[in-house]
């Protein structure tokens, strides 16, 4: 009764003493801001997501059953608005003009108090109590190790600290040119979009939505947010704790809804931008849909080529199993296909990989439910590559044992298929091979020194290019791969990866005028803004100045 009292009373004074609350220990384990027990939420005991417009918390007459990853118990009831719902979303968008929240010209205030705002949710991330709260309610939704789980948080809570204080206008810094005349200066400024949209997909639950979400309205917009309906808890409770942090509730409405409902509020709002992360399928139909008004972060048929100087094989041999398996494959920076030079082959490495792969397992989620593929599809995948002449399973490449995963999800063990680059080239294959099985699966290839140039036209056919490896130290090699590709993500060096998108660097596909990214003020700047110059001319006007002649 004390703690519900307590609970009530700091609901009442949320959101300006929330830090003050939570900076002392004894509250925080009430986790005010939460309306869940990550570890509580079962098929006797489901929970509920709600939508939030307008500054509320609303249901809906259609609940969206999730069903557990793990176990096939219908444990989530997500509120999900029909087409006939969308009107409130729509007028909530149609409030906020062009010119956004604000600008460099409009209640600047509004920079200061989201530094404010993500200085306290970072804080609030960095409490363990808080930090455990996220990593168990992503692992109930998007099962992955709990280092996996933690790495999103913990990048998240890195983002917020490094857009605290005065970092969010330094984002909207401006600069100056001299013009041509006395009191002449032109201006460019980062302006808003005002009205936007924010599309996530299921695999990084917390991390991209909130960094897309925060940078949206760190330039001043207005997003309505959509997660992905299997994993939109973890951003529901994210929310409110923002709004514990100060976040105004009119800020960013939030929408569970089906991607056919979803395109037509897209349609209805006409937002001015639209971030869409997700599937290439769904990217190329919306950008249509919107008639251009789009950024992406889409699909990732991810490569790494293993240069000629074999060093450091069991490091290498870590790294390539982490970047395949970790998270079941399901990263969209995950190793999809390994070029191999052939004096890797005659190392260890691929007993290596077989090795750490059988390690995973499903009780620490370092092998888990695959929720967009299901096991059939994916092992037909691999038979389709075995009919490839010369190529052969590695390793894995069966379905997982004893466990309670449900049909509509997979579950193989980490698996990797060698195909001949020879054959990888052919047109009746190359289709097959580079499609994304965004799963525990690779395809490894072989080449050798004067194979390099097939190697650089498997990576010029394929359509998305967002992370890479060039696990070399040999730098005329990096020189020769870097200068013939273009990832806009790539590691280069001996201790190359693929995934990993910390909030330190870049995340983001590159050669598309489409593209988006993630994390960086320069990403923010780029997806968020747009340029505005302003040119003042103010006079005077020179002495005995006189109409000119036409021109
Ligand atoms: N580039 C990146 O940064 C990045 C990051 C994560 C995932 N991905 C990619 O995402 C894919 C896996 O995610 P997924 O299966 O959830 O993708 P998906 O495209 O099926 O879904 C992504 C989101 O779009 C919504 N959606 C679906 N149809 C829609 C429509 N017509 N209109 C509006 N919204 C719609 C979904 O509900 C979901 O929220 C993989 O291809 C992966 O490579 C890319």
């Amino acid at each position: 009764m004390y703690r519900l009292k307590v609970y009530r009373e700091m609901r009442a004074r949320a959101p300006q003493t929330a830090f003050k609350w939570f900076a002392s220990s004894r509250f925080v384990h009430s986790l005010p801001f939460a309306t869940v027990n990550a570890e509580e939420i079962s098929g006797s005991k489901p929970a509920e997501v709600q939508n939030l417009v307008q500054g509320k918390w609303t249901g809906s007459s259609k609940w969206n059953t999730i069903l557990d990853p793990l176990n096939g118990e219908s444990f989530i009831k997500v509120a999900e608005v029909e087409e006939t719902g969308i009107q409130p979303f729509v007028e909530s968008l149609s409030k906020c003009p062009k010119h956004g929240l604000h600008n460099p010209f409009k209640a600047p205030e509004r920079y200061l108090m989201l530094g404010d705002v993500s200085v306290k949710a970072a804080h609030m991330l960095s409490l363990p109590k808080v930090s455990d709260f996220f990593c168990k309610l992503i692992q109930r939704v998007a099962p992955k190790s709990y280092q996996q789980a933690h790495g999103e948080v913990y990048v998240t809570q890195k983002f917020l600290e490094n857009f605290g204080g005065d970092q969010v206008r330094f984002l909207a810094r401006s600069f100056a040119v001299p013009g041509n005349h006395l009191g002449q200066q032109s201006h460019g400024f980062r302006w808003p979009y005002g009205p936007t949209v924010i599309i996530t997909p299921f695999n990084f639950p917390l991390e991209i939505p909130v960094l897309q979400l925060m940078g949206a309205l760190y330039m001043g917009n207005k997003p309505v947010l959509k997660v992905d309906s299997k994993v939109c808890i973890v951003m529901e409770q994210m929310l409110r704790l923002l709004h514990e942090c100060g976040l105004p509730v009119e800020d960013v409405d939030f929408i569970n809804a089906d991607g056919k409902t979803m395109n037509k509020l897209l349609l209805e709002a006409n937002p001015r931008m639209t971030l869409f992360t997700g599937s290439s399928r769904v990217a190329d139909k919306l950008a249509v849909d919107l008639k251009g008004r789009i950024k992406l972060e889409d699909a990732g048929f991810d490569w790494k080529i293993l240069g000629p100087d074999v060093q450091e094989v069991d490091y290498v041999a870590w790294v390539c199993d982490q970047d395949a398996y970790a998270c079941s494959g399901q990263k969209c920076s995950a190793q999809s296909i390994l070029f191999m030079h052939e004096n890797w082959s005659r190392s260890s490495l691929l007993s290596q990989m077989n090795e750490l792969a059988a390690r995973r397992k499903l009780d620490d989620l370092t092998v888990g439910p695959v929720l967009t593929f299901t096991t059939e599809a994916m092992l037909e995948h691999m038979n389709k590559l075995l009919q490839i002449p010369g190529s052969k399973v590695l390793f894995g490449g069966e379905a997982l044992q004893d466990h309670s995963i449900p049909s509509i999800y997979g579950a193989i063990k980490p698996t990797a298929v060698f195909v001949p680059i020879e054959e990888i080239l052919k047109d009746n294959n190359y289709e097959l091979v580079t499609r994304e099985i965004f799963g525990p699966f690779q395809v490894v290839t072989e080449y050798k020194d004067h194979q390099l140039p097939m190697v650089l036209d498997a990576l010029e056919k394929m359509h998305a290019h967002l992370t890479a490896a060039v696990v070399s130290n040999d730098v005329l090699f990096l020189q020769e791969v870097i200068g013939k590709s273009v990832n806009g993500t790539t590691y280069a060096g001996l201790r190359a990866r693929t995934t990993g998108a910390p909030q330190n660097h870049w995340f983001g596909p590159s050669g598309d005028p489409r593209g988006a990214g993630i994390g960086t003020p320069e990403a923010i700047k780029l997806v968020w803004s747009c340029h505005r110059e302003i040119i003042y001319d103010i006079g005077p006007l020179p002495q005995n100045w006189e109409t000119p002649a036409s021109t």
